[in-house]
């Protein structure tokens, strides 16, 4: 049976890392789904369009492929601001359903990571988890990462950031940031990234098993 892992979370909480080193240990393919997002907010800024074009956003969403990321390009800070903008349109959201569950129904399963893959987008997934982090904790972490990149840092600014795209991806009609009604929720505030795997893969093992 496949065997799908659904890693949701708020912005910087450690999803992607987690469900990237689920995917290695596991050996299945991983889709890190604000990445569709992010893309589609790209195509309208590189046209000059505004954010709220909703028809150019979901002719662009209907555009993506997943294999030509320039990830580079859309993680830079911005992008984090202008992917949630987009991400709250239900017909963008709508145009992006399909490619994320074709994605998920390979026949070995994969790892999905973004808001919504435990609650609409693999609501059967064997695996869920809510990865979270207090605010503070995930611009302190971001804070690091965009410093080792050699951008300049505002921890303030950072942490503004990261509490109003909580707020935008939280408060929104369509597929709000919440955790599944069946999902393991990690607090990762005070384990590092070792401990985060160690808890998550035992509660993948233990659905794995049951
Ligand atoms: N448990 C942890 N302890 C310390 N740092 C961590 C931990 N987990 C992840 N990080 C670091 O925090 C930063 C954010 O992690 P990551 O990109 O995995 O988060 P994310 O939830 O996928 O973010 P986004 O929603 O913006 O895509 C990265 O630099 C990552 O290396
Ligand atoms: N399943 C998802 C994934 C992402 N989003 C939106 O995209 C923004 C960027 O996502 P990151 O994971 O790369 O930070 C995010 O703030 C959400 O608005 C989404 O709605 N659903």
């Amino acid at each position: 049976m496949s065997f799908i892992i659904a890693i949701d979370g708020p912005a910087a909480s450690g999803k992607g890392t987690l469900a990237r080193r689920l995917a290695a240990h596991y050996g299945l393919p991983h889709l890190d789904t604000g990445l569709l997002y992010r893309a589609t907010a790209r195509a309208l800024l590189d046209e000059g369009l505004p954010l709220d074009d909703v028809d150019a956003a979901v002719e662009a969403a209907r555009g993506l492929s997943l294999t030509d990321f320039d990830e580079t390009r859309l993680r830079a800070r911005d992008m984090g601001e202008a992917a949630s903008v987009v991400a709250a349109m239900p017909a963008v959201r709508a145009a992006l359903v399909d490619m994320q569950r074709a994605f998920a129904a390979r026949p070995e399963g994969a790892v999905l990571d973004g808001r919504d893959i435990g609650t609409v987008i693999c609501p059967a997934a064997r695996v869920k988890i809510f990865v979270t982090a207090s605010p503070e904790t995930r611009a302190q972490r971001r804070a690091l990462e965009l410093a080792g990149r050699g951008e300049e840092v505002d921890y303030n600014a950072i942490l503004d950031d990261v509490r109003k795209r909580d707020a935008r991806d939280s408060e929104r009609s369509a597929a709000p940031l919440k955790a599944a009604a069946d999902a393991v929720t990690l607090d990762s505030s005070e384990l590092d990234r070792d401990q985060v795997f160690a808890v998550a893969l035992e509660i993948a093992e233990r659905a794995r098993n049951a």
